[in-house]
């Protein structure tokens, strides 16, 4: 039994400490030793969502070892035919994917690092969809009818508007493109982009972020304003920022021309915890921004998500000066992104350029102290299960991929013990003062 096997079967014991051993080994082999993958086996197996005849708890040895061999073949047949399923998850497609990149060089164009180190990892494989509808949405009721957002036009003042994008056009002179290795490929984003934070978070170090100049801390206090005021009339979820709404970091990110993009993803909640809000202000070129639900996952949201289906892409044009506003449960439940245009309209201060803010709130709580550490020393990502019977849930898993490329790292997030330790944290400090 490998090391890694071994591992994981630890893990699994310590989710399930009443299952019998042997029962947990057959459903981490027949997950390829993916944990989420193999609890999800486990899971449907004890509570008898598998037909009696199909599950295997009742088998014994001889028959076991030809279920699984038979279950093996069955799960790589399909795969194969459907790799879109709703059983598929992210996190599954890390694994997937890096069986893939040893048969397939292909795969290396399809790469994007933006999906992969600032936002969570995109299936590396081609996936056959459903036929998609594009529905363009220019009027805010429609927008809020059919998505979890909210446009708002003429958002700040001109004046403030025009020199706001005129500094970021100058610092985007100095903006990177993220650049990494997956897998063993190299890959890069395809826009450039720049952290900046605002000046409260002056106290705590931050890997080469820039302040938020003056012009910046204006428009974060005109857009706080706006989503604290609209989140007076919202349902406000448990596990969402209570009270105020105050973002201090942003993510700027620069389009240069009609080509430039972000790929399908949603946006990384490790450091902004569950639900988070994003206020998105687009200045420059219009672009379209484009969002669509998550495949097949259920519905415990929004009335929008309830009329709408992941075949469906929702088209909204971001003008010059225009903040979308991307409520909870956006980054749970639905991907975003800006694609490529065949062509765009000169803008008079910023040419073909697109300067797009995206202001978040990082939360103490999902700092980087709470974070779990995977057992190649990684700072963990924190995701939403996307369907099934967890959806709901939080885990922690490695994005990083250790010195194989493949982490197996697995935790739940417990938000309320989360919340006892920072209490716990604060009166220490408060005690300290
Ligand atoms: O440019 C945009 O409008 C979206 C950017 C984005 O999705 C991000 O920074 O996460
Ligand atoms: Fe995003």
């Amino acid at each position: 039994m490998s090391g890694t096997f071994e591992e994981s079967l630890q893990k699994l014991k310590q989710l399930f400490p009443d299952a019998k051993e042997q029962s947990l080994i057959v459903a981490l082999k027949l997950s390829n030793v993916q944990i989420e993958k193999a609890s999800n086996i486990y899971l449907e197996q004890k509570e008898g969502r598998i037909n009696k005849n199909k599950s295997f708890l009742h088998l014994k040895q001889p028959k076991l070892d030809s279920f699984i061999k038979k279950k093996q073949a069955e799960n790589e047949n399909s795969e194969k035919i459907d790799s879109g399923s709703s059983k598929k998850r992210k996190f599954d497609e890390l694994n997937e994917a890096a069986v893939n990149k040893q048969n397939n060089s292909s795969n290396k164009k399809l790469l994007n690092l933006q999906e992969v180190l600032k936002w969570p990892l995109k299936s590396l494989t081609v996936k056959k969809r459903t036929q998609t509808q594009t529905l363009y949405l220019y009027r805010q009721e429609d927008i809020s009818a059919r998505t979890p957002c909210m446009l708002i036009h003429n958002v700040l003042p001109k004046e403030l508007a025009n020199s706001l994008l005129r500094i970021m056009l100058k610092e985007s002179e100095t903006f990177t493109r993220n650049q990494g290795f997956l897998f063993g490929n190299l890959v890069t984003s395809p826009h450039t982009s720049q952290y900046y934070i605002s000046n409260e978070m002056k106290t705590r170090s931050s890997n080469n972020a820039r302040y938020f100049p003056p012009e910046m801390e204006q428009a974060k206090t005109i857009i706080m304003n706006i989503v604290n005021e609209q989140r007076k009339e919202r349902k406000i979820y448990e596990y969402e920022v209570q009270g105020d709404w105050s973002p201090n970091i942003a993510a700027v990110n620069c389009y240069a021309n009609s080509k430039e993009a972000v790929n399908w993803h949603s946006d990384r909640l490790t450091h902004l915890g569950p639900l988070p809000i994003i206020g998105s202000l687009s200045l420059g070129v219009p672009r379209q921004f484009r969002l669509r639900r998550f495949g097949n996952g259920e519905s415990n949201s929004t009335n929008a998500t309830q009329k709408t289906s992941p075949s469906t892409i929702y088209s909204i044009p971001l003008e010059h000066n225009s903040l979308i506003i991307m409520w909870p449960p956006c980054q749970e439940l639905w991907k975003h992104e800006v694609c490529p245009q065949n062509s765009i309209d000169k803008h008079p201060i910023a040419g073909f350029k697109r300067i797009n803010i995206t202001f978040r709130q990082f939360r103490d709580e999902y700092g980087s102290e709470m974070t779990p550490i995977c057992h190649h020393g990684e700072l963990c990502m924190l995701k939403p299960v996307f369907n099934g019977r967890n959806v709901g849930r939080y885990f922690y898993s490695c994005n990083a991929g250790g010195p194989e490329g493949k982490c197996d790292f697995f935790e739940w997030l417990n938000i309320d013990k989360r919340k006892e330790e920072v209490e716990k944290l604060r009166m220490l400090e408060t005690k300290d003062k």
